[in-house]
């Protein structure tokens, strides 16, 4: 009599036949897929007849039995005993868990899909082997009768499944991009999701083996220190392999130009839509509620800054945030005077409460104030803190409070994921003699955080079935993107000492202008960034 398989749930290949590239068979791009390393395959054809199916289903089982990966067929139990896969796959509207075990017996898989608590425990106590939560995100391959969960969806279903023996994978818009933040952040106090279920992103490469090689390696990492650690810890990595990461990254924006939208107070809008071209990105800045949620499918980034407070911009800023979400965009927030008089306290509670964040910039007094250490503004200007110890506490809490990157900006810049912080140290005192530079400094995290991600040309505005193509460069091997991400505020900071130095140069006004030159100039000649950039981390305790 057989046994049940043991299953590693690391990287799950959910096929769709119709993504694969111009000229990729099917079988061979499987073939590619487990040489990369996918662990599972779910074969799912859902307008095949009965007869096709099972022999398609017959000749990817002899491929996947040659790498001993298991085969699970999506809802037909009747397939599943034709060709004696290993498990079946169910969905809430397909036959009940307990009819499935009934057909194919005690030592098949069963998985089924899940969206909230109740499905879990359900599909837990009546015997699951595996849950698939989702959709975590938008996806091309299924029309979403349910809004996407988003990373604190599938983080809410984990927590409450506590030490139920079951695996889990995520399941739902999952690409190279987003699968760091994923995992990051759902591995929690030792409960983490197992692995990833991923359709698109895999079905559509045109480098099959070398995506499953990036997306496995990354989940490995994540499940393998939470393993160790319940939590996982995050190194401090090397500032000059960092710097180089950014002076890599710097062309790739230009090369492919992603559209960084834009919601930023109407002070600096010029200027943050100057700063994205001179960085190589492509600006819009549209507040108009269909224009945010067309753009959202096309975003690179979303920059939402609440510089000057209006209820109808606020709500229009709302919304972006949550379908840039539900998209799987960077969302990148600068709580301009957020504590600086009672409507923005009240504005800048809604925002933390109702988005959920990418990254959150803002000055020393808005980010100290938004920390509970005591941080003023002047109207829009900081009232920081000489401590640096106070500064690394603000930013670190308020980053694991949100599961985000915090960053300060001041003389000197911290950042923090939750675990680490980091100083920056360039920069220039004209910097505070200009308005917008922290807005500016916003724009240029949401570029270097868009330029990771474009859209296949010839996508449409409105199109929601376009495929991600996701940018093959060593930034998928980086597990630590999200946060490096904001150390690019360095770029600005050094085209702000340069900025400073030229002869051209006589005060804030012509600082302003040489600022965009400086950082046009870099973004051309990247180097310059390797002897300039300083910065260190905190050893905090
Ligand atoms: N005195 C300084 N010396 C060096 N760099 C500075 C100094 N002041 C600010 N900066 C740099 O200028 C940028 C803006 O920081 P700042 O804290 O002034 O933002 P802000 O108050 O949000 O600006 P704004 O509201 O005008 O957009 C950051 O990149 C920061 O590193
Ligand atoms: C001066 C000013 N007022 C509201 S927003 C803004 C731009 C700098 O944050």
């Amino acid at each position: 009599m057989s046994v049940k398989p043991q299953v590693d749930y690391t990287l799950y290949l959910v096929t769709e036949r119709s993504l694969l590239p111009n000229g990729h068979e099917f079988l061979t791009h499987l073939e590619s897929c487990l040489k990369g390393g996918v662990t599972l395959v779910q074969l799912r054809e859902k307008n095949l007849d009965t007869r096709p199916f099972i022999d398609l289903a017959r000749k990817t089982k002899e491929i996947t039995q040659r790498y001993n990966v298991p085969l699970i067929i999506n809802d037909r139990v009747d397939v599943a005993l034709a060709v004696d896969a290993e498990g079946v796959h169910v969905g809430q509207d397909d036959m009940t868990l307990a009819q499935v075990r009934n057909f194919i017996g005690p030592n098949k898989i069963i998985g089924v899909s899940v969206n909230n608590v109740k499905e879990a425990q359900d599909a837990i106590s009546g015997g699951a082997d595996y849950l698939g939560i989702g959709a975590v995100w938008f996806t091309s391959t299924k029309k979403l009768s349910k809004k996407p969960l988003g990373v604190d969806g599938v983080q809410a279903i984990l927590q409450a499944m506590g030490d139920a023996n079951v695996q889990t994978v995520a399941i739902g818009g999952i690409n190279q991009q987003n699968t760091p933040q994923l995992m990051a952040k759902t591995s929690v106090d030792g409960r983490h999701l197992d692995g990833i279920a991923v359709v698109s992103a895999i079905m559509s490469s045109t480098e099959p083996e070398q995506t499953c090689k990036d997306f496995a390696g990354v989940v490995r990492h994540y499940v393998n220190k939470c393993a160790k650690s319940g939590t996982p810890i995050q190194e401090q990595r090397d500032t000059k392999e960092m710097i180089e990461n950014i002076i890599k990254l710097v062309p790739t924006i230009r090369q492919k130009g992603p559209l960084v939208h834009h919601i930023t107070n109407n002070v600096v809008i010029n200027d943050n839509a100057n700063a994205t071209l001179a960085l190589g990105a492509s600006p819009i800045m549209a507040t108009h509620p269909e224009d945010v949620k067309d753009l959202a499918a096309v975003n690179g980034a979303m920059v939402l800054n609440m510089g000057t407070v209006d209820e109808t911009i606020t709500n229009a800023m709302v919304l972006a945030a949550q379908e840039n979400v539900t998209h799987g965009n960077p969302v990148i927030f600068d709580p301009v005077g957020a504590v600086a008089t009672n409507l923005r306290k009240k504005v800048s509670a809604r925002f933390l409460q109702e988005c959920e964040f990418t990254v959150i910039k803002g000055n020393a007094g808005e980010i100290l104030g938004l920390a509970g250490k005591g941080g003023k503004s002047r109207g829009v200007d900081s009232v920081g803190t000489d401590d640096e110890s106070i500064a690394a506490q603000a930013v670190r809490e308020l980053a694991k409070k949100h599961k985000c990157v915090v960053g300060m900006t001041g003389v000197i810049d911290y950042i923090s994921d939750g675990q680490r912080v980091i100083a920056l140290e360039n920069g220039h005192e004209l910097m505070a003699s200009i308005t917008g530079s922290g807005c500016m400094a916003t724009t240029v995290v949401g570029c270097f955080a868009a330029s990771k991600l474009f859209r296949k040309l010839g996508h449409s505005i409105g199109n929601h079935c376009g495929v991600w193509n996701v940018l093959i460069s060593d930034f998928c091997h980086n597990i630590d993107t999200v946060f490096t991400d904001h150390a690019f505020i360095t770029t600005l900071n050094i085209a702000s000492e340069l900025a400073a130095k030229r002869e051209d140069v006589q005060g804030p006004g012509t600082f302003r202008s040489a600022l965009i030159d400086e950082l046009y100039k870099l973004s051309k000649a990247p180097e310059t960034i390797r002897s300039a950039a300083r910065m260190r981390w905190l050893d905090l305790v």
